[in-house]
């Protein structure tokens, strides 16, 4: 058959109709234009039935009219229709830079099918004679550095330093505030180095009291002190053994362990409580701190050569207010696994919402986005997460009463951030696939002729500041 016998719309109609998912089209006000025969067989209707009609009248728990109202794509999401869980797209459509429709693109293998997809990825990726190493649940143990979500420069960056951390044995600290992410990096330079046959044993120096850290670390001897258990206790650099020890909180050890520390990253072996035999190990040692240890050195509460011994390889891990090209696929990923783990279909953010989340600082980290993340999936009922349910300090983060004199550079600042912040993630999102706008714009859920406004603002911008 050759597709030059037929006019444009007969050779469209006979594409969408031997396509195997469903597609539906709906006009400005979300009424259905068109549904192929897939779509219209697995619903059991016909055109007459459906032709016309509001979408919403017709498909269950749809989202198409909001499609439409929003203009933002919505891909790969979950939709239940007459029982069954299935991946679902819905595209707005344009012309004059309008909203005039939306297509809704429906895989009607449903999502079980990837989910088996990906339980048999994992399967292949892990290796069949490799123990479970970490100490908490495997599927939370990065096998690769793809658990570690984020494009942006710096954390591309701070990714292909821990590449090349993995391939030394050198002592490894990382920096950075809390919940940057430092122990999933300590995890990723140990799977991908050559001790991840070995154990991975991480000890919180904060956690554990004081009197108690030297056994913890270095283990008893049966009578060691009142109150030791018999046969004595291995301690966590000779659980560590062959494999890599982390040492988060470095900066809370005391002064006095510090020193014990040093000798056995000098000596490389252990004494334990109550013994005065030596035990040779092997362990690579991975520290990490959210304190400046320079500055503890200077003080004096932080001994300089411990630090020179740790600070082999520094890696930093900047906070999240400075990668904020990170944001968007952060929040949408742990919003999808919460709302995978409590049994929701996906939520998704209305515009407002997620500005607000994207503008704001997020001291705590990546460990408040997942608490965010978590608290909106859970206390948000309707499938739409909108502005007013986000917490209070995020919704009144940023807002600044009428500007001052005095005030008005500081809030022109805060519309340099917005316009920094937005121009850094489309260019990572640009740089992801290779500079091509449609794709770049499907991404970020924009039009593409929006995406061009907003490229040619961000160029107005830098030539004014060059001014
Ligand atoms: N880039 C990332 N992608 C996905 N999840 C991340 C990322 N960074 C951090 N996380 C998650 O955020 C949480 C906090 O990370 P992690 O415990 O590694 O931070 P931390 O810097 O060690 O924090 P602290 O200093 O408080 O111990 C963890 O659940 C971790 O899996």
């Amino acid at each position: 058959m050759n597709g030059d016998n037929f006019s444009c719309s007969e050779l469209l109609e006979i594409i969408l109709d031997n396509t195997y998912e469903g597609v539906v089209v709906v006009n400005k006000e979300a009424k259905i234009t068109k549904m192929n025969r897939a779509y219209k067989n697995f619903l059991g209707v016909k055109d007459k039935d459906i032709i016309g009609q509001p979408v919403t009248n017709i498909i269950e728990n749809t989202r198409m009219h909001i499609a439409v109202q929003t203009g933002i794509a919505e891909r790969e999401k979950i939709q239940e229709i007459q029982g069954q869980k299935m991946v679902v797209h819905r595209i707005p459509m344009f012309q004059n830079n309008e909203v005039c429709g939306a297509i809704g693109i429906n895989i009607f293998e449903g999502v079980s099918d990837l989910y088996q997809i990906l339980d048999n990825v994992s399967k292949l990726v892990r290796p069949s004679n490799s123990p479970d190493r970490c100490d908490e649940d495997p599927d939370e143990s990065p096998l690769t550095f793809e658990p570690i979500i984020g494009e942006s420069n710096l954390l591309v960056e701070c990714k292909s330093m821990a590449r090349r951390a993995a391939k030394t044995k050198a002592t490894v600290l990382i920096t950075g505030e809390s919940g940057t992410g430092k122990e999933l990096f300590a995890k990723a330079i140990y799977q991908l180095s050559s001790f991840a046959d070995g154990p991975f044993t991480s000890v919180n120096c904060a956690a554990i009291p004081e009197n108690l850290l030297e056994s913890e670390l270095f283990g008893y001897e049966e009578g060691a002190f009142t109150g030791a258990k018999r046969n004595g206790k291995i301690g966590k650099f000779e659980q560590a053994d062959n494999g890599t020890l982390f040492l988060d909180e470095i900066g809370d050890m005391p002064i006095h362990m510090q020193t014990k520390i040093l000798r056995v990253l000098q000596e490389k072996e252990i004494e334990k409580v109550g013994s005065n035999k030596k035990k040779k190990i092997n362990v690579r040692i991975i520290a990490a701190t959210n304190q400046n240890l320079e500055q503890m050195v200077n003080k004096g509460t932080f001994r300089k050569d411990l630090y020179y011994r740790l600070n082999v390889i520094n890696l930093n891990i900047p906070p999240i207010r400075e990668r904020k090209a990170d944001l968007p696929i952060l929040i949408t990923h742990y919003l999808n696994k919460f709302c995978k783990e409590y049994g929701f279909l996906t939520k998704s953010l209305t515009q407002p919402a997620a500005e607000k989340l994207i503008s704001y600082h997020w001291p705590g980290n990546v460990r408040e986005i997942i608490n965010v993340s978590e608290r909106l999936v859970t206390l948000v009922e309707d499938d739409m997460i909108h502005f007013d349910d986000l917490p209070d300090d995020i919704k009144q983060y940023g807002f600044r009463k009428p500007p001052l004199l005095a005030d008005a550079h500081r809030s022109l600042d805060f519309k340099k951030d917005k316009l920094e912040n937005e121009k850094a993630m489309i260019e990572t999102v640009l740089g992801r696939v290779n500079g091509n706008k449609s794709k770049a714009a499907a991404i970020l859920g924009i039009h593409r002729s929006t995406l061009y406004k907003k490229l040619k603002r961000h160029d107005d911008y830098v030539e004014k500041r060059r001014h």
